[in-house]
């Protein structure tokens, strides 16, 4: 089985990711960390260089090597969903979970975080309010088509665990 992890920058994916792997035993995936082993650049590299376009197309071959494999946590970028068919990929070969993280939260999170994020490093914390709201309203149609949403105000990343794995468990009784 592989298990992926979708949502909005910052909404823990990849924190959450790797120690959802290391409770189950599966091997974990990072598709950012993944094209920058493959590729050996940095994310904000490749978009200084290729633009965005440039990045998805690599992201959307990465996305079709690892969904190959299997027993593997894989945690996907903030905008895999949301270009190609990318979600349907997804959906068709993972059992998928949003992580819905309310925007205050967000925006907190992401305020020291900015400079790997090339989409928002030129913002000011003032502006990022701004734009992860409507980035939200774009995106939020190809989240809510994973199998799972979790919804997040201020659980901890082991409360988020928790309820990733109580989904996981009545997922193994039904099959
Ligand atoms: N449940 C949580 N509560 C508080 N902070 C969190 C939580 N999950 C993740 N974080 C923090 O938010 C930041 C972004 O997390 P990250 O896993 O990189 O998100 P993503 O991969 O979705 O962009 C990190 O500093 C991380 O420690
Ligand atoms: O939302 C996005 O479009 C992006 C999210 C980033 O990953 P995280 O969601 O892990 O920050 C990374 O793939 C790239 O900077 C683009
Ligand atoms: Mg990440």
């Amino acid at each position: 089985m592989i298990i992926s992890l979708i949502g909005y920058m910052g909404s823990g994916k990849t924190t959450t990711g790797k120690d959802l792997a290391k409770a189950i035993g599966y091997e974990f995936v990072d598709l950012d960390e993944f094209i920058e082993q493959k590729y050996q650049t940095k994310i904000p590299e490749i978009f200084a260089a290729e633009g965005e376009l440039g990045f998805r197309k690599k992201e959307r071959e990465a996305l079709h090597e690892i969904l190959t494999n299997t027993n593997i946590v894989l945690s996907l970028g903030g905008g895999t969903p949301v270009y190609y068919n990318n979600m349907e990929e997804i959906t068709k070969n993972s059992v998928s979970f949003f992580i819905r993280v309310q925007l205050p939260q967000l925006v907190k999170r992401l305020e020291n975080k900015k400079e790997t994020r090339p989409l928002i490093a030129h913002l000011t914390n003032d502006e990022l309010t701004e734009f992860v709201a409507k980035h939200l309203f774009e995106r939020n149609q190809y989240y809510e088509k994973a199998k799972y949403t979790i919804n997040v105000s201020n659980q901890s990343t082991l409360q988020v665990l928790d309820q990733i794995m109580n989904h996981l468990k009545a997922e193994k009784t039904r099959n």
